[in-house]
């Protein structure tokens, strides 16, 4: 096959964007690489293997762990502690962050923030799912890195990516020089570059909500789907719902067509649902690598200062100009009620 680039030929690469650069990122990414080849080795065969459904334990966030979300924390832990390059990960599945102590990780200065199986939901049933990273440089330089280590600003993100285990499956980093996306070829067991420079479409006509949640939306929510819903063919409306509930799904869907996803706050989930150090902030990081834009809905995702390793916030993300559009009625609906 002429011309293929694999991942590896393409970090390394890239290494030269970075003067100073020694090496050890790159290593970073290719140890989540063979961890995502793995994983996507099980998902692959999940019927013909015991990977499905419950593993009999709830995780930090009180959600029931699946199998997969279990093999996988494991597989990602053990591929960046045998990688030498990551002194700390922080796993949804771990209630606490896991220090890395291993010989050959004793200089290690990154930390990775990880959701190992996103889309849980959908895992027994055959539906996409993903693995959501984000890359920190330890700020502390002496003695064991520490939880003030972690809990950096998006902004702070040396690299983010993710995996999509779909009909096919692909990977897709940045490292703040745009983004790209590679897919898996099985017969030589190599990212290979498919996705180039991605950018994300400045408007779309697909908006992905779990509208089962309707009534509890904020009412600048309700009132953009009901933008989004009446027929207007001057501005491509009535928009297309698709909701997959694999947050990596939606977004790449999204990322490649234009689009966007919501999760605002509700009820049941006071602060949104989704988490801030692995999942929001790396897709945050993704799309305005990508020209978009990612929002709590009044400030950007990557502002936003964390206190804790597991905390959640509502996310808009996307498309610039819908994103735009929820925040205005966002802000209005706030001007309201101040
Ligand atoms: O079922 P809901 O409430 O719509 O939530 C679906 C969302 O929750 C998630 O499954 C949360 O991620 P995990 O599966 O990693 O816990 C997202 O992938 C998805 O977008
Ligand atoms: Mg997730
Ligand atoms: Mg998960």
């Amino acid at each position: 096959m002429a011309g293929i680039k694999t991942l590896g030929q393409f970090i390394i690469e890239k290494q030269a964007d970075f003067p100073y650069a020694k090496g050890e990122l790159s290593r970073l990414l290719r140890d989540i690489g063979i961890a995502s080849k793995i994983v996507n080795r099980e998902v692959n065969k999940a019927g013909l293997v015991d990977i499905l459904g419950d593993f009999g334990s709830t995780n930090v966030q009180g959600e029931d762990q699946k199998k997969l979300d279990v093999f996988a924390n494991t597989q990602f832990i053990a591929a960046l502690t045998s990688g030498g390059e990551c002194c700390i990960v922080a796993s949804e599945e771990e209630d606490e962050f896991v220090a890395i102590d291993s010989p050959v990780s004793k200089n290690a200065k990154y930390i990775v923030c990880i959701d190992p199986l996103d889309g849980s939901s959908n895992i027994d049933c055959n539906v996409a799912v993903g693995t959501i990273f984000s890359i920190f440089r330890r700020k502390s330089t002496e003695g064991k890195a520490t939880l003030e280590d972690v809990l950096q600003k998006g902004t702070e993100q040396v690299a983010a990516g993710y995996v999509i285990y779909g009909s096919s499956t692909m990977l897709v980093y940045t490292t703040g020089k745009g983004v790209n996306g590679f897919t898996l070829d099985p017969s030589i067991g190599e990212f290979c570059l498919s996705h180039p420079d991605m950018k994300v479409p400045e408007d779309g006509k697909i908006y992905s909500i779990n509208e089962g949640n309707y009534v509890h939306f904020p009412d600048g929510v309700k009132k953009y789907l009901k933008y989004a819903q009446v027929e207007d063919k001057a501005s491509n409306r009535p928009y297309t719902s698709r909701y997959i509930g694999s947050m990596v799904a939606d977004i790449h869907r999204n990322l490649i067509k234009g689009g966007i996803y919501m999760y605002p706050t509700t009820a049941g989930s006071p602060n949104g649902k989704l988490r801030l150090m692995y999942e929001c902030n790396p897709m945050a990081f993704i799309i305005e690598q990508a020209g978009g834009v990612a929002s709590d809905g009044f400030r950007r995702i990557m502002e936003i200062e964390p206190t804790a390793l597991h905390q959640r916030t509502a996310v808009y993300i996307g498309s610039r100009k819908m994103v735009e559009m929820v925040e205005s009625l966002l802000a209005e609906q706030q001007a309201r009620v101040a």
